[in-house]
């Protein structure tokens, strides 16, 4: 690791909620009272306790008296309480092991909680026995714990303060801490700052007094230029959500670390430009316009995630021009949209639009004009992608005759008959369902032409995208009577919330089923969207795997005890020569290097052997024709 510029101050670090995300005797009273018939309610007590004495509502030596006393905890407790506590050290903590194993004698971890359970904690990240200051325990001659030694400065209120005056330590000393206690080294001058760590829980009272707040260990490193794992904390990446993505994916990007903004319904261009700097992670359903001028303003965006299919609403060039990552979920709703059209084909085949709002109106129309099964009928996909694929395929098993059209070369399913144009479909489909991707050559593919070629009293579907289709055509192809009916979910204008009214020459005609933008909104949807897009853009921050992008070259690189380098540029000769000289230079071996490109950019990691300083660093970004830059661990 790279050597701090400066001496490294003391770190004066807490324990319970600190080095680990748990307070060390909640955890202990968990053990001691398994099968306790009053053990939630015992536990429960004694985590108020623990936190009055944190939050310093109630003295600190009478919290710890009180929770002793209604604790029936063992000497063989303590060994499962010490392999819990291993497994439930502060994720950050974790990550930086390094830095304690660097500097161990520049960390103390002085802590109300005790030495027993404490010290074989932090041996693992090579913090001595006599930087730990803690209290012990004492035990009767069973071995039950019946309190704390009371000679132990830190038994005792302001017990902290007393143990720094006798450690008396020369030089900055930085205290890191959830507890009042902590703060109180600071405010009797022991300590230069004091940074309430947030990262386990955080208390207002504690947070309110703090030099600085951390959220992780990371950003303590990252504010002091101290070395660390990950090259930017994770704390400091701001991710902002649109439309109403599943609650799901804000918990993975908080859970991650990320801070989390959410904006209900989209945002047009100008309210976008007003939110997007600072932004490094941008979530969108199909309504956002993600376009230049937005990604332009977009100083820090690492990733956008369309948490939908369909991503015609980003400008994706300009997107990868500016190293920016999009990702998609390309068929985490495909079933849904699958479903919806075998509805839409039955209920238009039923005649269902027009019959149900006549009996919420009192009005009895038994009869069959009009109706049809749908068994042996021929059923058009025009799009013979995810969505029409598995379409032909439910549509078949309930006795419909699949056609399908498609400008790609496709494999067939099932019985399914290809058409070599759209017109032959066309001429032969009772039910012509629309399927294609939202390409803007895909305009009005559907107009007055392609009506005027579908069979008298035919059914037009469009799940796909609104301008696939010429509304106005339609609605007089239906008015006058040549088509059945038609389903449509998507529109070319389409409220940007639910409080925005919807206008459309389609309302109001007969056998017309509209619904609003909602072939994927299923629980199950969007739930696995919310899983799928938080996922890929995790992975591509972390490790700088791009696969499933939808607009970067795609590679994946194995994981290896290495240094990763990501490096994004355009895509003109001589680049990578030019990356590999810079490391060369700086005597850096280079020990895996994938290199993709695209015809606007390439897309390189290298992963490298030993600590990179900031002058490789420099070098590398200044690289001729370099868009972005990251350094990744
Ligand atoms: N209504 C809704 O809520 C939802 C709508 N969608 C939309 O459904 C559409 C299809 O989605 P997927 O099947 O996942 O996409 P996909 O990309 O797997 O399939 C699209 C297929 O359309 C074909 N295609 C494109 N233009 C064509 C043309 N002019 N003629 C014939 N074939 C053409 C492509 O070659 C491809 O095979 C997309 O537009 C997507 O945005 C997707 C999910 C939900
Ligand atoms: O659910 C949404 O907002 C959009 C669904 C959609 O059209 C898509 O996935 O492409």
């Amino acid at each position: 690791m790279p050597q701090p510029n400066t001496p490294l101050p003391y770190l004066i670090i807490d324990f319970d909620s600190t080095f680990t995300q748990v307070e060390g005797l909640d955890e202990l009273a968990d053990i001691a009272l398994q099968g306790h018939p009053d053990r939630e309610k015992v536990v429960g007590e004694i985590r108020a306790l623990t936190d009055q004495g944190m939050s310093g509502s109630l003295s600190f030596s009478e919290s710890l008296k009180q929770r002793l006393a209604l604790l029936p905890a063992r000497r063989e407790h303590l060994p499962l309480l010490v392999a819990q506590l291993k497994g439930k050290v502060s994720e950050s903590i974790v990550r930086n092991r390094g830095f304690f194993e660097q500097f161990p004698g520049r960390v103390y971890i002085v802590s109300s909680g005790f030495r027993e359970f404490i010290e074989p904690v932090v041996a693992d990240f090579g913090i001595a026995a006599d930087h730990v200051l803690a209290n012990t325990f004492t035990f009767d001659a069973t071995g039950r714990i019946t309190g704390f030694d009371p000679e132990n400065v830190l038994s005792r209120d302001g017990g902290k303060i007393l143990q720094l005056r006798e450690l008396d330590l020369e030089g900055d000393v930085y205290v890191l801490g959830d507890g009042y206690t902590d703060y109180q080294i600071r405010e009797a001058g022991l300590a230069n700052r004091f940074y309430a760590f947030t990262e386990n829980v955080s208390r207002e009272a504690v947070v309110a007094r703090a030099d600085e707040v951390l959220p992780s260990f990371d950003e303590f490193l990252y504010q002091n230029k101290l070395p660390m794992t990950l090259s930017y904390p994770k704390n400091r990446i701001k991710v902002l959500l649109l439309e109403n993505p599943d609650v799901r994916a804000a918990e993975l990007f908080r859970a991650e670390g990320y801070q989390v903004d959410s904006v209900p319904g989209g945002l047009d261009e100008e309210e976008l430009l007003e939110r997007i700097e600072g932004v490094s992670i941008l979530g969108i359903r199909s309504k956002t316009q993600v376009t230049a001028r937005v990604l332009e303003r977009a100083n820090r965006l690492i990733a956008v995630g369309a948490f939908c299919i369909g991503t015609n609403q980003i400008d994706l060039t300009e997107a990868m021009k500016r190293g920016v990552a999009v990702f998609n979920a390309p068929f985490s709703n495909t079933r849904s949209v699958v479903e919806l059209a075998l509805g839409e084909i039955i209920v238009l085949a039923r005649r269902i639009p027009e019959k149900n709002p006549k009996m919420h109106q009192g009005e009895w129309d038994k009869s069959a004009r009009g109706s049809f099964e749908i068994r042996g009928k021929k059923l058009g996909i025009v799009g013979y992608g995810n969505i029409g694929s598995q379409l032909s395929v439910v549509a078949e098993a309930v006795g419909m005759q699949v056609l399908y059209y498609d400008v790609a070369e496709k494999l067939q399913l099932g019985n399914a008959v290809r058409c070599r144009t759209l017109q032959e479909l066309l001429q032969q489909a009772d039910v012509v369902t629309l399927h294609v991707d939202g390409r803007k050559d895909n305009t009005n593919l559907i107009g007055a032409a392609e009506l005027a070629m579908m069979k008298p009293g035919a059914l037009l579907l469009n799940n796909a995208r609104g301008h696939v289709v010429d509304v106005p055509a339609l609605a007089a192809a239906l008015r006058s009577g040549h088509l059945g009916g038609a389903a449509v979910d998507v529109f070319p204008y389409e409220p940007k919330t639910n409080d925005e009214g919807f206008e459309s020459e389609l309302r109001g005609l007969p056998n017309v089923l509209l619904t609003p933008h909602i072939g994927g909104s299923t629980a199950e949807a969007q739930r696995n969207i919310a899983e799928f897009v938080p996922e890929r853009i995790m992975q591509y921050i972390n490790t700088g795997n791009t696969q499933q992008s939808v607009n970067f070259p795609n590679i994946q690189l194995p994981l290896q005890q290495a240094h990763r380098l990501i490096h994004v540029h355009a895509n003109v000769p001589g680049v990578l020569a030019r990356i590999n000289n810079v490391l060369a230079e700086h005597h850096v071996n280079i020990l895996g290097q994938y290199l993709k490109t695209n015809e606007h950019i390439g897309y390189v990691i290298t992963d490298i052997d030993k600590e990179y300083d900031q002058e490789v660093i420099q070098a590398l970004r200044a690289v001729e024709h370099t868009i972005k830059f990251r350094v990744l661990y």
